[in-house]
Order: C-alpha cells, then sequence, then structure tokens
C-alpha cells in the first residue's frame, strides 16, 4: 500500500517558476506529496527581477482557502509571500482551526532587492503568524526584522533562532545561512537544542527561489510524520543539491534545479537547449 500525503502552500506566484508557489509545487512533487496551492499575489517577476505585484483581494483568497480545506485537508501547510496585514490576519483565523503543521517562510525582500511584504506587515507578522508555527524559515536579513538585532554570523543567528522560539512563540526556528559568508550554516532551534545543517558554498549567482524551495521540502516532510530535524536536513540537502546541478537558464539570477539531487555524485554537466 503506498501512503499519500498533502501539503498546501500559500503563497505569491513566479511565473518563470524559480520561485513561489511554482517552486514549492515543484519541490512538493519531487518529494512524493500530493501539492496545492493558493495565490495570495500574483508577481511579475523574472530572473532579472520584480515588475509588478497585483496583490488579491482577501475575501478572494480566503475562498480559495476554504476550497480547499473544504475538500482535502493537508498534511502540511506553509506560507511564503503574505503580503498585508489584513491577509496574516485571515490566514491566521482560518489555521487556529486546523491542527496541522504549518512551516513560515517569513519573506519580506527578494534577492533582487524588491519588496515582497508590505512594511507595516513585517512586524505584524512575528504575533499573528509567528505564534501559530511548526517551523519557521527566516534568512538573514528576516531574521534581523524578526528579532531586532544584526546577524552577521552563526552565533548571532543562533541567538536569533532561540528568540524566535521562546520569546516570539514558534515551536521551532531554522536561520539560514545562505546570506553570510564561508560554508552555508542553517542553524535550527527546535525549543531544546541546536541542530547546525552545513554545506559548502557554491558560487554561483543562480539562487532565485532557494528559501521557497527549501521551506516547501521542509513541509512535505512534515507531511510525510517526518520530524523537524529530520524535515530540516532533507530540506537542506536538496537544496543543496539544487543549487549545486544549476540549470543556468535565465538571463539574471536563475532557479535552482528541483531534480538535481537525482544527479548526485555525476559530474555537473548540464547544458541548456
Ligand atoms: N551559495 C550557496 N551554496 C550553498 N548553499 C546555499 C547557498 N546560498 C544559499 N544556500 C542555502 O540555501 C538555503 C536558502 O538560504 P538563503 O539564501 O539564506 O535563503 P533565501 O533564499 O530565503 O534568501 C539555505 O539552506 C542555505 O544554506
Ligand atoms: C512570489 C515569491 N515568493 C518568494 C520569493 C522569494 O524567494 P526566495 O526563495 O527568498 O529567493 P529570491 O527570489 O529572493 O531569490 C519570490 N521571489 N517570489
Amino acid at each position: 500500500m503506498v501512503e499519500v500525503a498533502s501539503a498546501l502552500t500559500i503563497a505569491g506566484t513566479d511565473p518563470t517558476g524559480g520561485a513561489g508557489i511554482q517552486a514549492d509545487l515543484k519541490s512538493f512533487q519531487e518529494r512524493e506529496v500530493y501539492g496545492m496551492s493558493v495565490v495570495t499575489s500574483v508577481v511579475a517577476q523574472n530572473t532579472l527581477g520584480v515588475d509588478d505585484i497585483y496583490n488579491l483581494p482577501v475575501s478572494f483568497i480566503e475562498k480559495q482557502l476554504n476550497s480547499v480545506f473544504q475538500d482535502i485537508v493537508p498534511n502540511a501547510v506553509k506560507t511564503g509571500m503574505i503580503a498585508t496585514v489584513e491577509m496574516m490576519e485571515m490566514v491566521a483565523t482560518v489555521l487556529k482551526k486546523q491542527s496541522v503543521d504549518y512551516v513560515i517562510d517569513p519573506v519580506m525582500i527578494a534577492k533582487s532587492g524588491h519588496s515582497l511584504m508590505e512594511e507595516p506587515s513585517r512586524k505584524v507578522i512575528r504575533e499573528v503568524l509567528v505564534p501559530l508555527a511548526t517551523v519557521v524559515t527566516p534568512n538573514v536579513p528576516e531574521a534581523e526584522i524578526l528579532v531586532d538585532f544584526k546577524i552577521t554570523n552563526t552565533d548571532d543567528a543562533k541567538r536569533a533562532a532561540k528568540v524566535i522560539v521562546t520569546e516570539l512563540g514558534a515551536k521551532s526556528a531554522v536561520v539560514k545561512g545562505g546570506h553570510l559568508m564561508g560554508e552555508a550554516i542553517d542553524v535550527l532551534y527546535d525549543g531544546e537544542n541546536f541542530h547546525y545543517f552545513k554545506s559548502a558554498r557554491t558560487d554561483t549567482k543562480h539562487t532565485h527561489g532557494t528559501g521557497c524551495t527549501f521551506s516547501a521540502v521542509i513541509t512535505a516532510e512534515l507531511a510525510k510524520g517526518k520530524s523537524v530535524v529530520d524535515a530540516v536536513a532533507t530540506g537542506k540537502q536538496f537544496i543543496t543539491d539544487a543549487i549545486h546541478y544549476t540549470l543556468g537558464v535565465g538571463k539574471g539570477n536563475g532557479p535552482t534545479n528541483h531534480w538535481g539531487y537525482r544527479l548526485k555524485g555525476l559530474p555537473n554537466q548540464i547544458r541548456r537547449r
């Protein structure tokens, strides 16, 4: 017998497929989890940057959520781009009625520098969504906004992960090290212990959507019933291979390769057709 787990992403779009909902669904599929999606914002973006953002009316996002929860209740949920305070409050109200694992990727600013979350929402997410989370997965700039101090090394990241749990109320937090120097070290605090997930840093500009993919894999693994530590370990391995076996598509900062893990051990000889 084959068991099927399902996961839902509540996030914005990337028509070029590297980040947002598109990256999440590719990740769910690769981890053999049935993927579902609720769109919050339609984003005109590509590997060169963000051109424009259209926020869907909150009432319509709510309708999409109702469509999902009335039919297929997911085993785990992730949120990515939730641009406004009103969206956050509605999502919190819906999720409070469910008992599912919940991963927050607190997407604030794209690597291209464009804002994906309105300014007031950056503080509000701490009170409204973070306390509901099984895992929060901020990058360094996002963690700095959540905890209100600078993060320049792994010790600071450790302190931030602990504050997100002990002061902001998440069950666990992993502060990603993609924006620091040296090895790419992600620090997880699970409420009791710290765990470190390390990889060599790949010298590449093609890291568009790394955070989306990493958090989507964690969501998929939680949906299958894995522990937070195992889910983060799988997320880290998956994103390391996805970055290493880069596809090199796009004129700017390209996406990662969601089937990179299948090439493990092979020489990196991908050439675009
Ligand atoms: N150049 C790199 N080489 C290897 N791993 C990386 C690199 N850049 C990011 N990562 C990893 O990718 C994941 C996403 O990290 P990060 O880039 O910090 O997030 P975001 O995409 O949200 O800004 C983390 O697991 C991080 O360690
Ligand atoms: C719709 C949407 N959501 C999230 C992001 C940010 O993705 P991230 O994984 O943080 O990587 P970058 O795109 O910032 O490189 C996004 N761009 N779009």
